[in-house]
């Protein structure tokens, strides 16, 4: 067969093109890089061997091998792993199929845009090159991150199993040529031509000296479970026929087969002689992550079941988190050997976001992903981690807040949605749940804990005051705010809009019921507000006609008008019924396309306002008279726009307030 020539996919040209213009400084990470995917390599055959032995062709002393060539300038890294197929090399290595890389490029070039246009305003130098960096550290490269130090790659590989070998080549010129070729054995090796700074003596970084290519390993994959070998040549000074040491005869070259990393699953050394840095480089390694995580805990446990965790929670939250593509799920081994990728059934869904891997004896390594769920070592190890998480994340609340409000701000939906399960599930541990909630309130503009809010309300606040809306100041402005500002009573703001969800399966917190700003009647509980509530109850009855015929004017938009005493300052408010949803609810209901479930709309009027007097006087003129007419409309679509909905008609509403204007 002829050697055939392929061009790159666009994708992949863009990146090529980042690589081989050395944005990103750190080049030495090709290394890690092309190590982890032989690891990866190893692994999956590994795990199909245990299957099909006949896969490992007679060879299972799996090692991935560094082959330096000073006087060619080249580094080859070689795996006796998997291999892959013609078809596997142009679909990996040909394009970008992982939906992060592709997420990256998209960032990239919106930041290249916006990065020129400021550049072009300000006329100042190009900031594109920092923001490049700093998005190139969000997000891995792999494979081809090798370009960042060569001028040309050449792969060539032979899958398990299979007769024909392949040979990749490319000097990243946006093409790339696939012919067969002889392979001996099964696997990959990935042969660098290195690029002037990368080799020989001068070099910046020279990737052909054992020192260079040792200390790397160290640093990077020292914990990658198989040997990665090279040979080190030392020089001796030769000896005479006595035994002595001859400067004269010139020195013994000596080689010897050396193995660079300690091997050792990291999960398994002592927590006490591992370091922060090395749990950050394992996390990256082994979770394909480019950011160091904003947490881990290691944890070893000797009970009725035996098992070693290492959990990690990222440093962002995945853009995808909530979506259905996101794969949640933690890694799962016994006694270090490699069972499967994302075990979903150990953690609840709340956590999706922990990432890690659980190594347990106890565990068999034929287990069947139908009897994970069922599986007795699986709901134990399950229980105790997620007991162990909520109180890590406790421990964090209460000693370092900065940290916890971070996580919180990547994650705290996660855990709202975790409250909100606890409807279906009852196992759901709601109550510790609760106390890792944060909210922002109306004091000090601070997220709070529902703890801190009880602990200062005042002792006549009977509820713990909430109020949903799209930003804080959309809340604070809501006319509902009024008369509990007034009591100087704090009000938690819901911005989010599963907060509502979460609030309404916590029903209480500490004794205290949460109480709606925009939904019911809103009893401040206290004397005066008796008062004033007898009050308003009379004035309705004396304008019993009066609400009558506004509900009729205004039709099938309101179930009920109604008069207020919680009002100070405006004239009107719309709320929804007691029971049955929110307004938020059902806009959320509605972005869930389930737009059956609708709030009641209860208009409440401030019998106090200048505006009544006026609505009283208009009604004086008859229900269909104009002005009582255009007073209801006016009223209503007023309260509309209050809380932050648009009026059905604007026309009319432009007309109705023309009337008024013309007066
Ligand atoms: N040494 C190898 N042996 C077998 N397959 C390989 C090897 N190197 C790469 N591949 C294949 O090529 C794919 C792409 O590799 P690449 O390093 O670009 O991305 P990745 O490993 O999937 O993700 P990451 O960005 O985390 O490294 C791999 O998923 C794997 O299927």
């Amino acid at each position: 067969m002829e050697k055939e020539k392929f061009e790159f996919q666009a994708e992949t040209k863009q990146l090529l093109n980042l690589m081989i213009n050395s944005i990103y400084t750190n080049h030495e990470i090709f290394l890690r890089e092309l190590i982890s995917n032989a690891s990866d390599a190893i692994d999956k055959l590994r795990f199909a061997s245990l299957t099909h032995s006949d896969l490992l062709e007679g060879d299972s002393e799996f090692v991935i091998r560094l082959t330096p060539d000073e006087k060619a300038k080249t580094l080859t890294i070689t795996d006796n792993g998997i291999g892959m197929t013609k078809e596997e090399v142009i679909k990996n290595i040909g394009t970008i199929a992982q939906s992060g890389t592709k997420e990256f490029l998209a960032k990239l070039e919106e930041a290249n845009k916006i990065a020129k246009k400021a550049e072009e305003e300000a006329g100042k130098e190009a900031k594109t090159d920092a923001t490049t960096k700093d998005l190139i550290g969000q997000f891995g490269v792999g494979f081809y991150s090798a370009f960042m130090v060569s001028d040309k790659v050449t792969l060539i590989t032979r899958k398990a199993g299979e007769k024909e070998g392949w040979k990749w080549e490319s000097a990243a010129d946006g093409t790339y040529t696939i012919e067969p070729c002889e392979v001996e054995k099964h696997g990959t090796s990935i042969t660098l031509q290195l690029g002037e700074a990368y080799a020989g003596e001068g070099a910046e970084q020279d990737m052909t000296s054992y020192w260079t290519l040792e200390s790397l390993v160290k640093k990077y994959s020292d914990y990658i479970r198989y040997p990665i070998k090279m040979e080190e040549t030392t020089e001796e000074p030769a000896r005479n026929d006595k035994g002595d040491i001859d400067d004269k005869l010139p020195p013994v070259k000596k080689t010897e087969d050396k193995t660079l990393n300690s091997q050792t699953p990291l999960w398994k050394r002592n927590k006490s002689s591992i370091k922060a840095e090395e749990y950050n480089e394992f996390f990256k390694h082994q979770f394909h992550e480019w950011e160091d995580p904003m947490w881990y805990y290691h944890t070893r446990a000797e009970g009725t079941v035996e098992y070693t965790a290492l959990l990690y929670i990222p440093g962002k939250a995945p853009a995808n988190l909530y979506f259905q593509e996101y794969e949640p799920g933690l890694q799962l081994f016994s006694r270090s050997v490699f069972i499967m990728e994302k075990c979903k059934d150990l953690l609840p869904d709340y956590l999706r976001f922990v990432k890690g891997l659980v190594d347990s004896p106890d565990l068999s390594l034929n287990i069947s992903r139908e009897l994970l769920q069922q599986n007795h070592t699986i709901k134990v190890i399950g229980r105790n981690l997620e007991k162990n998480i909520l109180k890590q994340l406790a421990d964090m609340l209460a000693k370092e807040r900065e940290k916890y409000e971070k996580f919180w701000n990547e994650y705290g939906r996660s855990l709202k949605a975790g409250v909100y399960n606890s409807v279906y599930d009852p196992d759901t541990k709601k109550d510790q749940l609760a106390d890792l909630l944060l909210f922002m309130t109306s004091k000090e503009g601070k997220l709070c804990t529902l703890k801190e809010y009880t602990d200062r309300m005042p002792e006549s606040q009977k509820a713990i005051y909430y109020a949903t809306g799209k930003d804080k100041e959309a809340i604070e402005h809501l006319p509902q705010m009024e008369a509990v500002k007034d009591k100087g009573f704090e009000v938690m703001f819901l911005l989010d809009p599963v907060d509502e969800f979460c609030l309404e399966a916590l029903q209480e917190y500490a004794g205290k019921k949460f109480q709606s700003l925009s939904r019911g009647d809103l009893d401040l509980g206290d004397v005066e507000s008796e008062t004033s509530k007898k009050e308003t109850e009379d004035i309705a009855k004396d304008n019993e006609t009066l609400l009558k015929d506004f509900k009729e004017v205004l039709g099938e938009k309101v179930n009920e008008v109604k008069l207020t005493n919680r009002l100070k300052d405006s004239a009107v408010c719309l709320v929804a019924g007691e029971y049955g949803p929110s307004f938020a609810m059902e806009q959320a209901f509605a972005m869930a396309n389930a737009p059956m479930f609708k709030a009641q709309r209860i208009l409440e009027l401030n019998p106090k306002h200048k505006l009544f007097a006026k609505l009283q006087e208009a009604h004086d003129q008859g229900k269909d008279s104009q002005d009582f007419k255009d007073f209801c409309a006016l009223l209503f679509d007023q309260a509309l726009l209050l809380d932050g909905m648009i009026p059905d008609d604007p026309a009319a509403l432009a007309q109705q307030i023309a009337r008024m204007m013309a007066k």
